[in-house]
């Protein structure tokens, strides 16, 4: 295996120095560092770009299968190419590669232009979500339709619709097969939520019900995202809301101009729908993860029966509900807020009834700043909610977990973990699974564009509640300090939506 497929090995636990050291300054890629004036960066991006093409060939061809084309439609069927490690990782290597080269060629006064300007990559999105291009485009057929006939359907301007989706389709979502005339790529389908247009047009406000909540999650993050990046800056350099830790002093709240945080604010009446789009989206979070994320790599199966999970903050329970179905052995409690527990019971009624008739599955309101009601449960599962929250809520929140565990407890959190760009020598490197292999030179250390989502999320979260993506010396302080101690860090695969798992037990 070349050693660039080594360092990126997915579930190694190598250290980064045991990688440096068996390396002996003898492999291409150290070649390629101390030679640098020889081989140039250009080179060494383009070789690291064609021996992954190669990786990818060979993989594909050893199972027989044919890797994804860009402009067919997205299924789960033809995507089972791309998803397997041997594929992913060697894709991953091409993207942080191609992004790296890109910058290295491109005029600098380009890269900073294009990066200025990309909030309207996200707003073309939005409004191709919200007029329904993509399920108009899928009735259409492979030929495509007019924008003027795409635009009809919701009676927007033709020629406004249409100059958003040539800046999409130049960033390769979408299609323009002739003038004017648009189609699905892959990319664009996944954001299809399969319904009938007529259906969509009828009752807009269930267009996200019953789907993969892709296309929910996006148009929420290409909503109330966009508006409150858009104040970013303001807020960061304002004397009071900067340095907050508060969930009400945000950009959020400067660009919606509400006291409220954002959570609540969701609950207010006119929001209604809002609230709705933002649980179903949190399913999509589930869904653009490899499938079944949240089996993974955990011993959900080695608990023993009856065992109890309590889904701390877990929305509706989408991620309940596939342990639920996977794990019968296991009984789970969902917690959330009170209007989302209303949601929640909605959505077992329809996803597995009988699990909640028969009292394996309650739903629970609970508010999880204060005292835990359900005491020494196998597990606490924490999924992506210690980072919609500052440090000083989430030790809050890490309290009142701690204050009803057994001495048996294991508290899960699932969340991102992000690296610095640079090599890290500071992080928790004696916790198992904590030091993430380096990617091969001149690459940078944290993967770059192949993982840049963590970094994204991170300024979502701190633009919408001052929320926080932590790196995992930082997560295993906020546990030291709040009565956990960190025992495990647990990456699954090589897929770049993927969350981390963090297993702590009570000190
Ligand atoms: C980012 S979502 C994560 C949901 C779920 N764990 C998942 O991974 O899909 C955060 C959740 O925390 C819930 N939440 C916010 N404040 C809460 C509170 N004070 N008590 C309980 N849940 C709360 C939200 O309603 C939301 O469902």
């Amino acid at each position: 295996m070349p050693l660039f497929l080594k360092r990126f090995k997915l579930g190694s636990n190598r250290s980064k120095e045991q990688d440096r050291e068996s390396d002996n300054g003898n492999s291409p890629q150290s070649k390629m560092a101390t030679t640098k004036s020889a081989a140039s960066e250009l080179r060494a991006l383009a070789d690291l770009i064609n021996g992954a093409v190669a990786q990818i060939e060979a993989a594909c061809a050893s199972r027989s299968q044919t890797y994804p084309l860009a402009d067919e439609p997205f299924t789960p069927q033809s995507e089972a190419a791309r998803m397997s490690p041997d594929v992913l990782v060697p894709g991953n290597i091409i993207v942080a590669a191609a992004a790296q080269l890109i910058t290295a060629v491109r005029i600098p006064a380009l890269t900073l232009s294009v990066t200025a300007s990309s909030s309207y990559l996200t707003s073309s999105l939005r409004l191709a979500i919200s007029t329904h291009v993509p399920e108009i485009l899928r009735e259409a057929g492979p030929q495509g339709l007019h924008a003027k006939e795409i635009a009809s359907k919701t009676t927007v301007d033709p020629i406004k619709l249409a100059r958003a989706l040539r800046l999409l389709t130049t960033h390769h979502i979408f299609r323009e097969v002739a003038p004017d005339v648009f189609t699905n790529n892959r990319v664009s389908s996944l954001i299809d939520t399969g319904k009938p247009v007529a259906d969509i047009l009828a009752h807009p406000e269930n267009k996200f019900d019953g789907t993969s909540g892709i296309a929910a999650v996006l148009e929420h993050v290409s909503d109330e995202g966009l508006k409150s990046s858009g104040w970013l800056a303001e807020t960061i350099m304002d004397e009071k809301f900067g340095p907050s830790q508060e969930p009400n002093e945000t950009a959020f709240n400067k660009a919606y101009n509400t006291p409220l945080p954002v959570f609540p604010w969701w609950e207010l009446p006119e929001n209604a729908l809002r609230l709705k789009r933002f649980g179903i989206g949190m399913q999509g979070t589930q869904n653009m993860a490899s499938p079944g994320a949240i089996l993974e790599g955990y011993g959900w199966k080695d608990l023993p029966k009856g065992s109890v999970v309590v889904d701390v903050g877990g929305g509706v329970g989408s991620h309940s509900l596939v342990l639920a179905k996977a794990h019968e052995h296991l009984e789970f409690v969902v917690q959330d807020r009170d209007a989302v527990i209303t949601d929640a019971v909605k959505y077992w009624d329809a996803q597995f009834p009988a699990a909640v008739k028969g009292n394996r599955v309650k739903l629970q309101a609970h508010d999880f700043f204060t005292p835990q009601p359900v005491k020494a449960p196998a597990v606490f599962l924490l999924r992506m909610v210690l980072h919609d929250w500052s440090d000083k809520y989430a030790s809050l929140i890490l309290k009142q977990l701690r204050g009803a565990a057994g001495p048996d407890t294991q508290l899960l959190v699932v969340d991102n973990t992000i690296e610095y760009a640079c090599e890290d020598t500071t992080s928790a490197r004696d916790i198992p699974g904590a030091v993430v292999p380096l990617p091969p030179a001149p690459l940078l250390a944290n993967k770059g564009a192949a993982g840049a989502l963590p970094y994204f999320a991170d300024l979502h979260m701190m633009s919408l509640c001052n929320g926080d993506e932590r790196t995992v010396s930082r997560f295993q302080k906020l546990l030291q300090e709040n009565g956990w101690k960190l025992t495990k860090v647990i990456h699954v695969t090589g897929f770049e939506v993927e969350n981390a798992k963090l297993v702590a037990v009570p000190i």
